[in-house]
């Protein structure tokens, strides 16, 4: 694929504090077509932060986020809304919702489209097969382990085949080989739907084998945006500080926070 295509997702200058405290401070960061990004960084940086900005949970106090070349800061909510249906999107925490059914919840996004039922749950069997999970459906979400619950959460987010999708901390709270399991369930996801992707984590073992690209967001910034296949041979300081983990180097881990706070002083 020619990296000259125009990016799917392009976020220019983005920066967002809370208080004095200034958590983005002009993010760059350039997703192309059927690409796999993953922002890694410490814990507090911001990557969470910056994924929501993009799907409108937080307002960014400047910037831009341009998907297919259109600023969807500059949407209307109703406008941002319709936009999103196109999107998967993995929470965390799962987010399952715990009074329906595991069907249910993997066909939400085609019930609400008004998808009917039999079709909708006919769907929800055949992804929950693909991330290996067979007669289960009728279960409530209480009855799944931590992992059935990560994969049910994965099924439902390609379940209406999204062509962007965004993935918070795929693997946090996860066994090993679980978190394989998932892994390996991302980059097949990635394979065979061309979607774009952009996910965070601090997992780089889940980095490596989910995505072509790698986007260390540092001190508000993202400060090094590299192919993943260079991880082990990229020199960057902060970047071998960060992969290596180690406290002492140039990403100073005990007062970063006072350093920005410092920063934004008039
Ligand atoms: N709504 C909010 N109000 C005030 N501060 C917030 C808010 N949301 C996030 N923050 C602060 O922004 C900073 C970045 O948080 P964020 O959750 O994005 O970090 P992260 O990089 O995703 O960390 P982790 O890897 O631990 O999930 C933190 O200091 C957090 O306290």
């Amino acid at each position: 694929m020619s990296d000259n295509q125009v990016p799917r997702i392009s976020i220019r200058g983005l920066s967002k504090r809370f208080g004095e405290k200034v958590i983005l401070d002009d993010v760059n960061l350039d997703i192309m077509p059927g690409r796999s990004t993953t922002v890694i960084g410490m814990s507090g940086t911001g990557k969470s932060v910056l994924i929501k900005c993009i799907l409108g949970i937080l307002k960014p106090d400047a910037g831009e986020i341009l998907v297919d070349g259109e600023n969807w800061l500059k949407l209307s909510e109703h406008e941002h809304l319709k936009r999103m249906k196109r999107i998967g999107m993995l929470f965390q925490a799962g987010a399952l919702f715990d009074s329906l059914t595991v069907w249910e919840n993997v066909s939400f996004a085609l019930l609400r489209k008004g998808v009917d039922k039999k079709s909708a749950k006919e769907r929800a069997i055949e992804v929950l097969d693909w991330v290996g999970l067979h007669n289960i459906e009728d279960l409530m979400p209480a009855e799944l382990s931590g992992g059935m619950a990560k994969r049910v959460g994965l099924a439902r987010t390609i379940c209406h085949k999204p062509d962007i999708v965004f993935l918070d901390e795929p693997t946090t709270g996860l066994d090993p080989i679980m978190s394989d399991v998932i892994n390996r369930l991302i980059a097949r996801m990635h394979r065979d739907s061309g979607a774009t992707i952009l996910s965070i984590t601090h997992d780089m073992k889940s980095a490596a084998m989910i995505s072509d690209q790698i986007a260390l967001l540092c001190h508000g910034r993202v400060h090094r945006q590299i192919p993943s296949e260079q991880l082990d041979s990229d020199q960057d300081p902060m970047l071998r500080q960060f992969i290596e983990g180690r406290a002492e180097g140039p990403i100073n881990c005990s007062d970063w926070g006072k350093e920005m706070e410092v920063a934004v002083q008039p």
